[in-house]
């Protein structure tokens, strides 16, 4: 192997891990969130373990003609978030770096550090630019609401059992019965600390300042619901199979569905994507992701079984006796699901 080649791996390692070791200690000292840190602390150690002997060995750091090279900008930081700025590019510059020389030295190194990049960027969505992302991760259970006639009863019902993270979705509804709905849905959530998600419609969910929209397969590109509601709202993505999940990776979602896991009414003409798809998810998908798709309280643990540590479902609550109870159920059993 070029020695050339080991050096650019050993200095862009070292980067990156110093640059997550800066942003590490905001995370522990300034947000004093250990979650964050953990996270930090856990990609600092993946990337470790490429630090192979054979890499260290190539160090030499007097013949490294960049050791010198330093920008006016380094010499100073305004603030705290122009540090955060500053390292986490610093690490996904070194990110992509190691994962374009992988690709020469071990493909699989390459493969680790990809998804280790698209990590490094749901972390800098959460510290720096989506301030619900915390909530939204923190959400294990989501619930797609349905038409129904006491839908704000329903949607209280479940926040008081325990829900986080609501999408209000309505296909017939015309648009001032849907305006009135999500105006008020987004005024239950926020009384309970909710995330509050639009299907579909981005004029929505501008109109009533949602904390975000999610999109399907034939709804806009991603980038169009970024332009209009700017880069501090969540933008989730449906998925069905590897080429959509590899394309909403590359379209950077800030979530995805997975599913439908069981062929469900509620969208009915969709084959089911199986177990199989859910596993692939747990697999290969880097940001957080919803089980969805004939989800209740009989099949969850399967779905758990399969993969998900998250799930999203419509009629198990809507049409639920007691949608209340039925969430804490699904709160319960999802809490148990090994951390995604
Ligand atoms: C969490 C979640 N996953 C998938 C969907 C499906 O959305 P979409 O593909 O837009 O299909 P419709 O909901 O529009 O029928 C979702 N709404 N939420
Ligand atoms: C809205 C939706 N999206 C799906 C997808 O696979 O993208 S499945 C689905 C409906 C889920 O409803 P229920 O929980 O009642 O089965
Ligand atoms: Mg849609």
């Amino acid at each position: 192997m070029e020695r050339a080649v080991l050096r650019i791996l050993d200095a862009n390692l070292d980067r990156a891990r110093e640059g997550l070791r800066v942003i590490e200690e905001w995370c522990r000292f300034g947000l004093e969130r250990t979650d964050l840190t953990d996270i930090c602390k856990h990609l600092r150690q993946q990337l470790g373990q490429w630090h192979l002997p054979e890499i260290r060995a190539a160090r030499d750091t007097p013949g490294d003609p960049g050791t010198q090279l330093t920008h006016a900008q380094e010499a100073q930081r305004e603030d705290i978030s122009q540090v955060l700025l500053a390292n986490f590019a610093r690490v996904q510059e070194s990110l992509r770096v190691l994962e374009e020389y992988g690709k020469v030295y071990r493909t699989d190194l390459a493969a680790a550090v990809k998804q280790i990049r698209y990590q490094v960027y749901t972390l800098e969505s959460t510290m720096t630019q989506k301030p619900q992302m915390p909530a939204l991760l923190a959400a294990r259970l989501y619930l797609v609401t349905a038409p129904v006639p006491n839908l704000l009863h329903v949607v209280e019902a479940a926040l008081n059992g325990g829900l986080r993270l609501l999408q209000y979705r309505d296909k017939e509804a015309d648009n001032a019965t849907r305006y009135e709905n999500a105006t008020k849905l987004k005024f239950l959530c926020k009384q309970y600390g909710a995330v509050f998600i639009i299907n579909d419609h981005i004029d929505l969910a501008l109109a009533v300042d949602a904390d975000g929209v999610h999109l399907g397969q034939q709804d806009y590109p991603i980038e169009v619901a970024r332009r209009l509601l700017g880069p501090e709202k969540i933008v989730g993505r449906s998925t069905t199979n590897p080429t959509e999940l590899q394309r909403a990776i590359d379209e950077q979602a800030d979530y995805i569905g997975v599913g439908p896991v069981y062929e469900t009414p509620t969208k009915a003409g969709k084959a089911a994507a199986g177990h199989e798809y859910v596993a692939y998810a747990q697999a290969n998908a880097p940001m957080p992701w919803y089980a969805i798709g004939g989800v209740d309280a009989e099949n969850l643990g399967d779905v758990i079984a399969a993969g998900a540590a998250r799930a999203s479902v419509v009629r198990a609550i809507m049409q639920a006796d007691d949608p209340k109870v039925m969430t804490q159920q699904l709160v319960a059993q999802l809490a148990q699901a090994p951390s995604g």
